[in-house]
């Protein structure tokens, strides 16, 4: 080959790589499979062995993948966080092991452990106490998530023990279970949010957030697997995983100390097996040279340590055959495809149906009837077609056309410039939309209406008793006909009479989250209820208006006007206002308290320790204060908090706005 192909080809590898590490830890999107992409990773390193004179500095072999954002504040890592060399074969695991022996010889130990799949955090203690939280970022520096950490539960705050170190540094993967994955996934779907792929993703986004408020209603975990001090506290690994544990950290049970490859790989054997049954994901093992010392004399290369590696589990797949697509219409209207499959013991479970997600994907896939598709389960718990066995495919295949009209309605879908699903309009008439919406308002975290339950709601549709939310508050006019349905018996008539009666003071963010406005969910629900006081202002605020109020971007707001353009919500709301449900807030009245903060202004951001931003904001105003949405220079205050964007400090700073901290707001009000 010669020296110019050669160079194209590095170049092509090195943009295309540089391209997935962005989809991946920046989108937290990935396009290809890890295994498609360590493949490329390695072809690019073999030819920048090949040709060293042709490489890039820039390389993704030279540098640790991440990113760091502006949200937070950039701390630099004491320590490098590395990346692993991973292989997928036993053979390139040997290979390893040789080269272990041939720098330190045979007298030595490996620890596996389970590659939990979240995302790294180092972790700071001073005296015992945490101090910081930072994200791997690039490798050299990371970002300060602190506040976000501090809502995981097996993280401590504050250790017990006599012979903690002074300082020491502690590594760790935070991640999620697969269980409150699925939960909070659905609850997203429900509300049409986009979903996560993967509990990953999920942790990673989480972590990310600039609210810790929320982060800590979404509940993640973290094993912890490596400890770093300046004093040399012990001679192994083995040992510190072991006396960690003491301090109260959460490291994981399934960890092994071996003494030869071959112990290593029946390791890997028995979890390749069962790792489906651990209740998260876990991509592969993890090898570490036991003894510090030799770890040292092995080092690092630009990437990775010498003295571990990782061998990663190909997910497994299985072969089968596509019977038929199906379509299902959501509450919001949105079609979801579902792949009906040919039943296939994958993974220690039978698998009937796949995820298709969307037309885009089916398109992707380039699906035709009868396919033989392969079939993956990662760590996802609904499998996912992965590609189309071609060569099994018939002479003339029917490729699979997206449905162009409702399955149930039979109207004529649409699609939103932007976005990815197809809807069907018809809300009115559309049966899963009409009885998904009335099961929606009176679930738990909407109107919580005692008495009823979403098989109810069923059966009350097919017999005509409900269409809309207002009809629940008629039927206490027809209770003849309550009586026909079988085992509805008087009491339970009697128990959710009086649910639905007692549901008129739940109130109005209750409500409002209940009317199943698309986007706007239980906080969104919130924040518009405070923002705007009462319904009536809602259905008349701009675009403008409602994108003042925190939180609520334009996504959100165009859906809020459009729900409000159709003549029969708002024939439904005044039916529902008629019957006596909330439809403004209760205003806690500004108590006056003081007047030591009139004519003051502020603006308040970031996370606070005693008080949420909503209080301090009620605290200033009880004494006379006025709250600014935005800095400028005629802000006199700035209460500042945890995780405050760098943006809105340096602006505060150029302004020459002075900062308070919680403790001094209390304070200046006495
Ligand atoms: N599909 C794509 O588009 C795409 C793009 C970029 C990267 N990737 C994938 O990401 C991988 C590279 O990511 P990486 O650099 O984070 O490497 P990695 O995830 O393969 O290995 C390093 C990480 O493993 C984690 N880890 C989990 N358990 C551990 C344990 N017990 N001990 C030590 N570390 C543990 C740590 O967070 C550490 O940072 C590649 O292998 C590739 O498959 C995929
Ligand atoms: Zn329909």
């Amino acid at each position: 080959m010669s020296n110019l192909k050669v160079k194209e080809q590095i170049d092509a590898l090195v943009k295309e790589l540089n391209e997935h590490t962005y989809n991946y830890y920046v989108l937290a999107m990935p396009t290809i499979a890890d295994y498609e992409f360590d493949q490329k990773l390695e072809k690019l390193a073999g030819l920048e062995k090949e040709y060293p004179e042709l490489a890039d500095p820039n390389s993704p072999t030279q540098k640790v993948g991440g990113d760091i954002t502006k949200n937070f504040i950039t701390v630099k890592h004491k320590w490098p966080m590395l990346s692993l060399g991973n292989t997928y074969n036993e053979q390139d695991l040997r290979d390893f092991d040789e080269r272990v022996k041939k720098a330190i010889g045979n007298d030595f130990e490996y620890v596996c452990e389970l590659k939990f799949d979240g995302l790294s955090i180092s972790l700071t203690y001073e005296n015992g106490k945490l101090i910081s939280a930072v994200t791997r970022g690039d490798g050299s520096q990371g970002d300060d998530v602190t506040s976000n950490i501090k809502t995981i539960h097996t993280i401590p705050h504050q250790l017990k023990g006599k012979e903690i170190p002074a300082l020491f540094e502690i590594r760790g993967e935070v991640f999620m279970h697969r269980a409150a994955f699925e939960r909070l996934n659905k609850e997203r779907e429900e509300l049409g949010e986009i979903a996560y792929a993967n509990p990953r993703n999920f942790a990673a986004g989480t972590v990310k957030m600039q609210d810790s408020k929320e982060v800590a209603k979404r509940p993640l975990d973290c094993f912890l697997y490596a400890l770093y001090s300046e004093k040399k506290l012990f001679k192994t690994h083995w040992e510190s995983l072991q006396t960690v544990k003491k301090w109260g950290f959460n490291v994981c049970e399934h960890t092994r100390l071996s003494s030869d490859i071959e112990d290593v790989f029946s390791f890997i054997a028995y979890w390749e097996e069962n790792r489906f049954k651990l209740g998260y994901d876990i991509d592969g093992i993890v090898i570490k040279v036991n003894n510090y010392a030799q770890q040292h004399e092995l080092g690092f290369t630009a990437k990775s340590p010498r003295w571990a590696i990782s061998y990663k589990y190909k997910a497994a797949e299985v072969q089968t055959i596509l019977e038929k697509v199906t379509y299902q219409v959501g509450r919001t209207g949105a079609v979801t495809p579902v792949a009906n499959l040919k039943p296939v013991l994958l993974a220690g479970t039978t698998v009937k149906r796949a995820t298709l997600h969307n037309a885009d994907e089916i398109a992707r896939l380039g699906l035709c009837e009868n396919d033989t598709v392969f079939v993956e389960k990662g760590g996802e718990i609904i499998p996912k077609i992965i590609r189309v066995n071609e060569a099994l495919r018939s002479a003339n295949p029917i490729p699979i056309k997206y449905i162009t009209a409702c399955p149930i309605c039979a109207t004529t879908l649409i699609r939103k410039e932007g976005e990815v699903a197809f809807y069907c309009p018809n809300d009115e008439g559309c049966a899963p939309q009409i009885v998904g919406k009335i099961q929606h308002f009176i679930g738990r975290k909407a109107m919580n209406i005692d008495g009823l339950g979403d098989e109810t709601i069923e059966a009350f549709y097919q017999r005509g008793l409900v269409s809309h939310i207002s009809d629940l508050y008629f039927l206490h006019d027809k209770a003849d006909e309550l009586k026909k349905i079988e085992r509805f018996g008087e009491k339970s008539i009697e128990n959710m009479l009086k649910g639905i009666e007692d549901s008129k003071q739940m109130p109005f963010e209750k409500v409002l989250f209940g009317l199943g406005i698309r986007y706007v969910g239980e906080t969104v629900a919130k924040k518009l209820a405070r923002g705007v006081k009462n319904i009536d202002n809602l259905a008349k605020a701009s675009l403008e208006e409602l994108t003042a109020i925190d939180e609520i971007g334009v996504r959100i707001a165009e859906s809020i006007r459009e729900y409000f353009s159709k003549p029969e919500h708002l024939r439904q709301i005044e039916l529902l206002k008629a019957k006596g449900l909330k439809f403004e807030i209760i205003e806690t009245e500004i108590i006056s308290l003081s007047d030591k903060l009139a004519e003051k202004t502020f603006v308040i951001s970031g996370v606070f320790e005693k008080y949420s931003r909503e209080e301090l904001k009620e605290l200033i105003e009880q004494n006379g204060g006025k709250i600014l949405s935005s800095i400028s220079a005629k802000l006199d205050f700035l209460v500042a908090g945890a995780n405050m964007g760098p943006s809105k400090l340096e602006k505060a700073t150029k302004l020459n706005i002075p900062l308070l901290s919680e403790e001094e707001l209390i304070e200046m009000i006495g």
